[in-house]
């Protein structure tokens, strides 16, 4: 099969997760990951025998070390977005309940910041349709 952007789809969980400030977690991925050094929503690979929410329940442990209830992530948007080297579907969910204190587990730098902070950080591009939704979360 010839390694094309088609078959290199990935399906993404990504949660917007809020505190009880209101203020959102962002993470920094990886310098050796794809769109390295960039600022993210965490969240990771949907894989084939977990439904999304469980998938996003799994990367939020091992990425932060909090547990959610899977009755509590709520759909927000989904992206499909075509880098040159990848497409991805970012199915974006928020968090609002959550237990543990969210800690870098592999290493990558972490804040919470308030949603007018956002626009301060690079993110990769398939996240500006992301942001934009956060701004007009009423
Ligand atoms: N988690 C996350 N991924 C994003 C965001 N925006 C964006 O374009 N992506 C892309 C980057 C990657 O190509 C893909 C997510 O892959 P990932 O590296 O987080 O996957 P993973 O946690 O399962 O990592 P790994 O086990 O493969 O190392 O989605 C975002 O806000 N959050
Ligand atoms: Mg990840």
């Amino acid at each position: 099969m010839q390694n094309t952007a088609a078959n290199k789809r990935v399906h993404v969980a990504v949660g917007v997760i809020f505190n009880s400030q209101g203020q959102i977690l962002i993470a920094r991925r990886h310098d050796d990951a794809h769109q390295g050094g960039l600022w993210e929503f965490p969240g990771g690979k949907v894989e084939s025998d977990e439904s999304v929410c469980d998938a996003l329940a799994r990367e939020l442990y091992e990425e932060l070390g909090i547990n959610i209830q899977t009755s509590s992530c709520k759909p927000f948007i989904e992206i499909r977005h075509d880098y040159s080297d990848k497409v991805v579907l970012l199915d974006v969910w928020t968090v609002f309940e959550f237990d543990g204190e969210a800690s870098g587990k592999e290493g990558q730098p972490l804040r919470w910041v308030d949603r007018s902070q956002l626009s301060g950080y690079d993110f990769p591009a398939a996240n500006i349709a992301i942001i934009d939704a956060i701004l007009n979360f009423a």
